[in-house]
């Protein structure tokens, strides 16, 4: 089996059929709705909160909202839907979880879109909630994961699940891979594609992406959305803390499973590190997209479906995808 990762992998390009890149198609309809690019910030508590999730949802991209203060969640299905936006958000697996779909049931809020977001994605607890949550909120569409191979995306999907996440341990704040042994970190790319060939409905890569052509890799190997944390980290509205340190500023970026964001050390998998300010996330938002269009031009084509389908080379190996501990 080949085993590679986003910086190993260059796509190889075709004869170009548009005049010009914008005449490239980057929208993907995902569930119920279409997004402009197949791309979405991660559920983290430094990276998403109701404002970026609504003005992201005004402007037409995907979002899915953390689900770390849990008891908004209601309170924010309601003001999105009184706005007329779709509302994605996120849930755990313990016993209040369940709880929570029963009350959303009977206060007929049902969201577009549900996210499990658990590490271990491959287990019957994760089954339990996509039974519950298709059994009281029958028409939201359903997110489960993480997992990393194509027993998982297959396990999660037979029992109901409408899009699986894959990745585990490849996130920039992750140390899965070394606290416990586990994970896709420094092989996702071939993680991913290998549960593509298992897949039958959209798959979500889920950690690792260090460059805007990494999207488009993602795509090549079987991804239907991309999720990414550490690229939209550093932004004006990114609720993770500014901080200045010599003149320079900076915003906090911590792992959903860090001591600061559990409170307490235990079975901490995620670091906290800083990352360079970066301004508006609509700039970020726009140089996505264009840098897609542009990926879709070399891969002769007009829409996403030209990126599944393009040539590439394994150039070299490095398993730390440059991250450290
Ligand atoms: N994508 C990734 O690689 C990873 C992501 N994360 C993120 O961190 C956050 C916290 O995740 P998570 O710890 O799952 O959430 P929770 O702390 O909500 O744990 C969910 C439940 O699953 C149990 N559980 C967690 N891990 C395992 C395991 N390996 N084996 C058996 N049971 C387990 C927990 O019990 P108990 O705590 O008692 O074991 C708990 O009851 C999430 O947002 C997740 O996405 C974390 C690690 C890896
Ligand atoms: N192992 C851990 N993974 C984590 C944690 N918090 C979040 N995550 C995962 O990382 C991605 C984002 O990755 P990036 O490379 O784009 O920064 C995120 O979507 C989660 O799946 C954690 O504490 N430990």
């Amino acid at each position: 089996m080949p085993v590679f990762d986003y910086e190993d992998i260059q796509l190889i390009p075709n004869k170009c059929i548009v005049d010009s890149r914008s005449e490239c198609d980057t929208t993907v309809k995902f569930g119920p709705h279409t997004f402009k690019i197949p791309v979405v910030p991660a559920n983290m508590q430094t990276i998403i909160d109701e404002p970026l999730a609504k003005s992201l949802a005004q402007d037409g991209y995907f979002y899915i909202m953390h689900r770390f203060e849990p008891e908004k969640r209601l309170g924010f299905v309601r003001d999105m839907h009184k706005d007329h936006l779709f509302a994605s958000i996120s849930v755990g697996v313990k016993p209040d979880e369940f709880d929570f779909i029963k009350e959303l049931a009977a206060a007929q809020q049902i969201p577009d879109y549900i996210t499990i977001d658990i590490a271990h994605g491959h287990s019957q607890r994760v089954i339990d909630m996509i039974h519950h949550i298709k059994a009281y909120l029958p028409t939201t569409f359903v997110i489960a994961g993480n997992v990393g191979t194509p027993e998982g995306v297959r396990e999660l999907e037979n029992a109901g699940a409408d899009a699986t996440k894959v990745g585990i341990g490849p996130g920039k704040v992750c140390i899965t891979k070394l606290k416990t042994g586990f994970g896709t970190g420094g092989w996702q790319l071939a993680a991913l594609r290998l549960c593509s060939k298992a897949a039958s409905k959209p798959l979500i890569a889920d950690g690792g992406v260090r460059t805007d052509g990494d999207i488009a890799k993602s795509i090549r190997f079987g991804a239907s959305m991309v999720m990414i944390g550490s690229l939209f980290a550093g932004h004006k509205q990114s609720p993770g803390k500014t901080i200045e340190r010599d003149g320079i500023l900076y915003k906090e970026y911590f792992g959903s499973a860090s001591e600061y964001q559990k409170g307490a050390r235990h079975n901490v998998e995620g670091k906290k590190m800083l990352v360079h300010y970066k301004g508006d996330i609509d700039d970020t938002l726009t140089e996505m997209q264009e840098d897609l269009q542009s990926a879709i031009s070399y891969a002769g084509g007009k829409d996403l479906k030209a990126l599944t389908k393009v040539d590439y080379v394994i150039v070299k190996n490095s398993i730390f995808n440059g991250d450290q501990y």
